[in-house]
């Protein structure tokens, strides 16, 4: 019965999204562009979004401390955030800018460029803004001055969080930032204008990759193709000139409607060009939340089939929108409560899934609880375990193929002279650290990191194994 009531929520939403739900033949080659640090070496980012507490947090910061960070690097070797920050406390009032705050972000920035991090800033939103209800009890993101709802109602008795979406006060209030309703065509540019101010807070600190432009965009009574042509196109080309008019160089991400597309359909975002002096730095960054799970099944038996499915449908949609946006991916959400059957399992397809295509990840969340890696009393989950694999954190030329094991990672790809290769090993399988099939290995310990200097050019089959 479950899989009757997913199929055809399934197929409602591939007819809403105007898309037809893609086969799984004749997929693309996996994209052959990549997120690049400063060296030019490709990067594949695995990490969290930090944090869900950031949402409700009085300072707007997550509940976590410099001691979390040293904790989540020595049980599964980071090297990438999303760190949550929230536009009503980058822009309190119309044109104020708090740089408090911002110099607040800037202190954890630090805490984790110290630590050898990539920060992904990410502009979060859920449900529009803290503003929607009189209590603030649901919704995060928008500032209260840029809020209208028009008196229309927000019942604040939902069966899920996600309801609250479709209630009429918070439809309106997406169709006014949209300018659905024409009548606050200011509030779009607000939204621009105070990415320019983070940017230009943040153009020169090294740990900083790039900027998350909007969590998970709803397009309110404007939905699918119409919606991610028109509207959100609209946003990330304005929001895209102001970070450039500051920030020639930061990486800029873009995230397609979260309805549908998180569950495998199709996106219909356009191509976005780069006003920049070089190599775009633009890149995709869809969420997976497989429909399956999400309507409560488990990883499990005839589910966990379904869900593969999803999956491949999810993947070989997300390559086509990548390939048109002629763009890398990145991964920025995935996660699930770690308690359920086949979790764990879960987050092994994921990190498989996140190999074959190049590309790196943040798990949704850090945040203490089932779903994260450390339950509410400190306790690991799970998840510790099966994100703990070793990966390439930097690889000195275009990756080919990646593939982990427990006690094992092959590294394919074609060298280019960017730098060493850097290669995180968990302690579980790799106790001593590795051995590596070719070229010169240095062993840091402490971070349990492999440096790798091969040549620097032609193909490299980099193959490690415990020493
Ligand atoms: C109806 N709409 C617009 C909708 C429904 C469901 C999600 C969702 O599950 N999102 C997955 C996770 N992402 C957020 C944080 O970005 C988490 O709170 C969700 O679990 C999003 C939007």
């Amino acid at each position: 019965m479950k899989r009757a009531r997913w199929i055809v929520s399934l197929a409602a939403l591939a007819v809403l999204a105007g898309g037809v739900v893609a086969a799984t033949r004749g997929a693309p080659e996996p994209g052959g562009r990549f997120i690049t640090d400063e060296q030019g070496r490709a990067l594949i980012l695995r990490g969290f979004n930090t944090a869900g507490s950031t949402k409700g947090a009085p300072d707007t910061l997550p509940e976590l401390t410099e001691a979390d960070i040293d904790r989540e690097y020595r049980d599964m070797g980071t090297n990438f955030v999303r760190f949550l920050i929230m536009w009503r406390a980058v822009e309190p009032q119309p044109g104020t800018y708090d740089m408090k705050y911002l110099d607040k972000v800037a202190e954890w920035v630090r805490w984790y460029g110290e630590r050898g991090y990539h920060v992904m800033l990410d502009m979060h939103q859920d449900l529009w803004g803290n503003a929607i209800t009189p209590t603030g009890a649901a919704g995060n993101g928008a500032p209260a001055w840029a809020t209208h709802l028009d008196g229309l109602p927000v019942d604040t008795d939902q069966p899920t969080w996600e309801t609250f979406y479709l209630e009429p006060g918070v439809i309106r209030a997406f169709d006014h930032f949209w300018n659905t309703t024409g009548e606050h065509p200011e509030l779009m540019d607000h939204y621009a204008k105070a990415w320019k101010a983070v940017a230009a807070r943040f153009k020169d600190d090294p740990a900083v990759l790039g900027y998350d432009l909007m969590n998970e965009p709803w397009g309110g009574s404007v939905q699918g193709p119409r919606f991610e042509t028109g509207p959100l196109a609209a946003l990330y080309r304005a929001t895209i000139a102001e970070i450039r008019s500051v920030d020639p160089d930061g990486w800029i991400f873009l995230e397609p409607q979260a309805v549908g597309v998180n569950w495998g359909l199709p996106s219909a975002l356009p191509y976005f060009d780069d006003p920049r002096n070089g190599p775009p730095r633009i890149a995709f960054a869809p969420h997976l939340y497989p429909l399956p799970l999400d309507l409560g099944d488990d990883y499990t038996a005839d589910s966990k089939e379904w869900t593969d499915r999803t999956i491949g449908w999810w993947r070989d949609n997300v390559l086509r929108t990548a390939d048109r946006l002629d763009a890398p991916i990145l991964l920025g959400e995935f996660g699930l409560d770690m308690t359920r059957p086949g979790a764990a399992d879960l987050v092994g397809q994921v990190v498989r899934l996140g190999e074959g295509m190049g590309t790196g990840m943040a798990y949704w969340s850090r945040d203490p609880g089932s779903w994260g890696p450390y339950d509410e009393k400190g306790a690991a989950t799970p998840l510790v375990a099966a994100y703990a694999r070793p990966y390439p954190r930097a690889i000195g030329g275009v990756p080919v193929d990646i593939r982990s094991e427990a006690r094992s990672l092959t590294v394919t790809f074609d060298a280019n002279g960017t730098g060493p290769t850097e290669i995180y090993l968990p302690a579980a399988g790799f106790p001593d650290g590795g051995r590596v099939s070719e070229g010169e290995a240095t062993w840091d310990a402490a971070r349990r990191v492999l440096t790798v200097r091969t040549r620097t050019s032609g193909r490299v089959t980099l193959t490690i194994t415990p020493a």
